[in-house]
């Protein structure tokens, strides 16, 4: 297995940029996720990885070896690359062992020990080696096309949102199997998608693009806990956005006086906090106060919107079966630090509206200002 590092990698169709001066370095051995929403360039990136497209300028090294720009385009075939597609892919003419050697020389295509090991490696039963693809369930098809582009044990595997056509548990279960086969396998791999679930719990490092640039590059945790910006934040998990004015370390909010992190020095600022952070109390004394909204209950835990008295919605993510009713007033503690960011031009200073957004995904960039309470 060898490292991808990708310099300055820009590409356009026609007059319109797709790709902008992207860096990017997957160390060998590492699972780097590629997210962005959708048009942001991911699969672009991905195909000029793979070879299937050049770039119109900038570099992708594979190890040592420079498969394209600086004048060089090592054909797609010849960069020694697996490539694990949305659906499979699987050739349905073949049994499983004839897709999982498709790849491998002729003369080691019949080797039953090797097809044995690569199925054990994705977590298959080698009973399942004669069978056609369409008698594999979504799940095991997944399993089988990364058993195939594991076979020749390349440099790099490429995959392409490859869980996005399985339903929910099977979609959980698959990725924790593949997971542990690219482990296993020592792979390094870039691996596309646009679930920020996906992103964060698979990958040791997340690059985000956006508008094909590359926006942020940080191991899960910080990403989700110092993202570099408010879009990022909301694209990751859901967001509590309040105007607060930043003074000697603390932001003063409608939630109260806040410890702050982050990038914007003193003045007014939008701090960030999730709703995980955020603690219903009784209404007793000078706490900040809401009204419950609405409460949506999730079994392993349950999201509470609350409207603040002087305008704007923020939402808790409460655990427990103990939760307050729709029209209750409460109490709202929060827990550790806001991540403070520079105030958009003209924004609202201290006690201004909450800005609210919503959970990751398409849903998660737009961000609503709610009416007040009466
Ligand atoms: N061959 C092409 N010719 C012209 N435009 C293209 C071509 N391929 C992609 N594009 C455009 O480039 C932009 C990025 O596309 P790309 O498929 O890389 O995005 P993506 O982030 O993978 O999106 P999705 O998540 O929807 O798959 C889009 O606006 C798309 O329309």
């Amino acid at each position: 297995m060898s490292s991808l590092t990708v310099t300055a990698l820009t590409k356009a169709f026609g007059a319109t940029p797709v790709l902008t001066g992207v860096d990017l370095h997957v160390p060998a051995g590492g699972l780097v996720a590629l997210l962005g929403p959708s048009g942001c360039g991911k699969t672009t990136l991905l195909r000029l990885v793979a070879g299937f497209d050049d770039p119109d300028s900038g570099t992708v090294v594979l190890g040592d070896r420079v498969v394209a720009g600086s004048g060089r385009g090592v054909p797609a075939r010849r960069r020694g690359i697996g490539f694990v597609p949305q659906e499979g892919g699987l050739f349905p003419h073949l049994s499983v062992a004839g897709n999982v050697t498709f790849g491998l020389p002729r003369q080691r295509r019949r080797d039953r020990g090797r097809v044995r090991e690569l199925l054990d490696l994705v977590g298959l039963d080698a009973a399942l080696a004669d069978r056609s693809p369409h008698q594999l369930s979504g799940g095991q098809q997944q399993r089988v096309a990364l058993a195939r582009a594991l076979a020749p044990e390349p440099s790099l595997v490429l995959l392409d949102e490859p869980f996005s056509s399985l339903d929910a548990t099977l979609r959980e279960d698959t990725r924790q199997a593949v997971s542990a086969a690219l482990i296993a396998a020592g792979a390094t791999a870039l691996l596309v998608t646009h679930d920020q679930a996906e992103a964060l719990s698979m990958a040791d490092q997340v690059a985000v693009l956006r508008g094909g640039r590359l926006v942020q590059l940080s191991d899960p945790r910080t990403l989700y806990q110092r993202p570099a910006d408010l879009d990022v934040a909301a694209f990751v998990g859901e967001s509590v956005v309040l105007a607060a004015d930043v003074r000697d370390g603390r932001a003063e909010s409608v939630l109260g006086s806040l410890a702050v992190t982050g990038p914007a020095g003193p003045g007014p600022a939008r701090v960030l906090l999730r709703p995980e952070q955020l603690r219903l109390v009784a209404p007793v004394g000078p706490v900040p106060r809401g009204r419950v909204r609405s409460v949506d209950f999730y079994g392993h835990d349950s999201r509470v919107r609350l409207d603040l008295p002087g305008g704007g919605t923020v939402t808790a993510r409460l655990e427990g079966a103990d939760l307050p009713s729709v029209g209750q007033d409460v109490g709202i503690e929060v827990s550790g630090a806001a991540v403070a960011f520079p105030a958009a031009e003209g924004a609202a200073g201290i006690a201004g509206p909450a800005v609210v957004a919503g959970p990751a995904g398409a849903a998660a960039t737009r961000r609503r200002a709610v009416e007040p309470i009466s």
